[in-house]
C-alpha cells in the first residue's frame, strides 16, 4: 500500500506489464534469449529485451514515460519477428502477442491519461 502511494506510476506499469504477461502462453518472451542456446541470436538482434528485464527497469523507475514502457514491449516482439522466420511458433506467438497486447495498451494508456 506504501508503494502506491510513493509512485502510483510504477504500481500502474507494473499491473500493465501482468496483464501483458498473461498472454505470453509459453512464457516464450519472459526471459533473455539464451545466447549459449541461440549463439546466432546477437547477430540480427540489437538490443535484446525480455519481461522479466522489463521488470526490474519498472522496479527501479527506469520508464519516465508510458512511451518508454510500451517502447520495450515492441522491442520485444520486433526482436522476434525479426530472429525468428514467419513459419515458427516464436513468430506467430510475436503476431498474436502484439494484437493481444495492443488493445491492453490502449486500455491502459487510457487510464493514464484518466489519472493524469
Ligand atoms: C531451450 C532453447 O530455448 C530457445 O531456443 C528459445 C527460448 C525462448 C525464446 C527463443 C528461443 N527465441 C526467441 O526469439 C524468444 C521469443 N524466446
Amino acid at each position: 500500500l506504501l508503494e502506491l502511494q510513493l509512485n502510483p506510476f510504477t504500481v500502474f506499469l507494473r499491473t500493465t506489464l501482468d496483464l501483458l504477461q498473461e498472454k505470453d502462453f509459453g512464457n516464450i518472451f519472459n526471459d533473455p534469449v539464451n545466447l549459449n542456446e541461440v549463439p546466432d541470436y546477437m547477430n540480427f538482434v540489437l538490443r535484446p529485451m525480455d519481461f522479466s528485464t522489463m521488470r526490474q527497469k519498472l522496479d527501479s523507475h527506469q520508464y519516465p514515460s508510458f512511451n518508454a514502457f510500451e517502447d520495450d514491449f515492441h522491442l520485444i516482439l520486433s526482436n522476434c519477428l525479426r530472429y525468428n522466420s514467419q513459419d515458427t511458433v516464436f513468430h506467430q506467438a510475436a503476431l498474436r502477442m502484439r494484437q493481444l497486447g495492443a488493445a491492453i495498451l490502449h486500455h491502459a494508456r487510457n487510464k493514464a491519461d484518466y489519472i493524469g
